[in-house]
Formats: structure tokens, C-alpha cells, sequence
């Protein structure tokens, strides 16, 4: 089987009517209904919606950090056999960049290519590259605590990129190679809601980058409707508790996008009219 050709045909994630409900009996709150969402191999997709709709619930069903109630979760990745949910590569990125303080940079990237089965006489060398990616390699020595917010986001984004790395030197990027990168599947939530606006730009700029060289597929989730607008091929909206998928708008805007441009600003107005409704229909 040519499993480039059938996955890049298959969505890289796939939601079919997820419901998740914690506790059980009367105290039991409905935090997700019935949402069903497919996500292209390579796609960039935001979601947004009011706070505590259960975005983060549902990037940790589709992190496989918790079970769905109901429905299922699928992901198509180019194992070496093929089959579906083989191989598949899924990292998770948080608004804390939670590194070890004690562990240097590359320490910290070291570590997460150990936890991934990558031998260590390669960790160092892999971990180098996964800094100039993120243009840090002249911080490699340093501890979490003497860089910036922004550059911890960044070093982040790197050990991110490190879960999703293959156990054996990749080499020449052949076509399977080629297709499972596209279906390595980044989870990021709120991944810039701590930071200053023009460091979130900076990182708007480079979450970009990576994503179209790695041809990664993206569920970024952010209370922010413009910058839904600013990254995503499409936007999806959740309704406020129970989430359920609402809406969803294609980006159609060429990139790269300014935040602050008009089209960015009239699409995100358009949204956050359609947010706003959802939110008042709950009395939210
Ligand atoms: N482990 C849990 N046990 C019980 N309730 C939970 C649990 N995790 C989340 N919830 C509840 O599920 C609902 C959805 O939470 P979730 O954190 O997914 O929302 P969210 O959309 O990410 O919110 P925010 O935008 O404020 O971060 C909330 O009402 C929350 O209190």
C-alpha cells in the first residue's frame, strides 16, 4: 500500500459526534456535544469560542490525555505499515511553556528526544537543528529562567517539534517520510495568550514558518479571534457549553496575514458577531 497517496486522501484528525461529559449522574457537567470535525493533513485550524465551551477538553481527547464519553477520534498517520492511527505523531504546546528549570535548553530538547527513543548519540545533533528552526541556537546553554517569555514559548514550540520526531535518523525525506509529517498533528492551546503583542506577532511569524516547511497539521485553540484569522485556513466556532461546533469560516486571505490588516479585522469581526450571538443565546 502506498500510504502517502491513501493518507494524504484521509483527514489527518477526525472527529465523528465526540461528546465528553465529566462525572456521572446529576452532577454531571456536558462539557462537549456531539462535535464531529475533520482536519485536513497539513491544515491550520483554529478554534475559538467562550471561555469554558471545552476547547481544552477537546485538544486533550485528541491528545489521547482522556477518553471521549461518546463518538470517536481517529487520526490517519503514515505508519510504516500503513494503518490508520499507526506511527501517528501528536504533540500538545501550552500557554505555560513548562520546561525544566534546571536542564539547559538543549537539555530540555535532549530530554524530550530521549522520551521519543531517539539514541543519544544523535539527541545533541537533532536537538541543534531543533533550535535553529526556531532561530535559538545561540541560547543553547542557557536555563529556562534567563530567556524571555517569548523565547521560552519558542524553545517550547521546539520541544513540541521534538515529540513529534521519528526514533531513526530521518535521512532523505522520502514520500512516506514526507506524508507522515503531514500528518504529525500539533496541539496548541492558548499557545501565545501570555505573551505581549508584539512577541505574539514575532511567533505568529514563526509558528507560520515551521508549520508550511514541516507541513504540519495545526488545532490551535485561542480566545483570540484575530489571531484565529491571522494563522488559520479556517475557523472553527464552539458554542458555549456544551461545546458544539457552531459555525466554521474559511480564511480565504492570502499569506502571510498581518494581524492588524482590514481584511484580518473585518473577517474577525464577522466572528466575534457570530461569538457574541452564541454567548448571548446562553446568557453567558
Ligand atoms: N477534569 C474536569 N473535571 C470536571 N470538569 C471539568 C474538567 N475539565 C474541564 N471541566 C469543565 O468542562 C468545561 C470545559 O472546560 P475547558 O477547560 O475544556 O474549556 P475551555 O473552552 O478550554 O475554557 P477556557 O477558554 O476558559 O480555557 C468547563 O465547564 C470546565 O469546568
Amino acid at each position: 500500500m502506498t500510504a502517502d497517496v491513501q493518507v494524504s486522501a484521509e483527514p489527518a484528525v477526525r472527529l465523528s459526534e465526540v461528546s465528553k461529559a465529566f462525572g456521572t449522574g446529576r452532577s454531571a457537567l456536558l462539557a462537549l456535544d456531539r462535535v464531529s470535525l475533520d482536519v485536513a493533513p497539513g491544515e491550520f485550524v483554529c478554534l475559538v469560542g467562550a471561555s469554558g465551551c471545552g476547547k481544552s477538553t477537546l485538544l486533550n481527547l485528541v491528545a489521547g490525555l482522556d477518553r471521549p464519553s461518546g463518538g470517536t477520534i481517529q487520526q490517519h498517520a503514515a505508519g510504516k505499515d500503513g494503518k490508520d492511527g499507526q506511527g501517528s505523531r501528536v504533540a500538545l504546546m501550552f500557554q505555560e511553556p513548562a520546561l525544566f528549570p534546571w536542564l539547559t535548553v538543549t537539555g530540555n530538547l535532549e530530554l524530550a528526544l530521549k522520551m521519543r527513543g531517539v539514541p543519544r548519540a544523535e539527541r545533541r545533533e537533532r536537538a541543534g537543528a531543533l533550535l535553529d528552526t526556531v532561530h535559538l541556537r545561540a541560547f543553547a546553554k542557557k536555563r529556562p529562567h534567563q530567556l524571555s517569555g517569548g523565547m521560552r514559548q519558542r524553545i517550547a514550540l521546539a520541544r513540541a517539534l521534538a515529540l513529534t520526531e521519528q526514533e531513526h535518523a530521518s535521512g532523505t525525506v522520502d514520500a512516506q517520510e514526507e506524508a507522515a509529517a503531514r500528518s504529525t498533528v500539533l496541539l496548541m492551546d492558548e499557545p501565545f495568550g501570555a505573551l505581549d503583542a508584539m512577541t505574539r506577532d514575532l511567533l505568529h511569524d514563526e509558528i507560520e514558518r515551521i508549520w508550511r516547511e514541516r507541513r504540519l497539521t495545526v488545532l490551535f485553540v485561542t480566545h483570540n479571534v484575530r489571531e484565529a484569522v491571522r494563522l488559520g485556513d479556517r475557523v472553527v466556532l464552539l458554542s458555549s457549553r456544551p461545546g458544539r461546533v457552531v459555525e466554521e469560516f474559511p480564511v480565504p486571505l492570502e499569506r502571510p496575514r498581518r494581524i492588524d490588516a482590514p481584511e484580518v479585522a473585518a473577517l474577525a469581526g464577522t466572528i466575534t458577531d457570530r461569538l457574541r450571538e452564541e454567548v448571548g443565546r446562553h446568557g453567558a
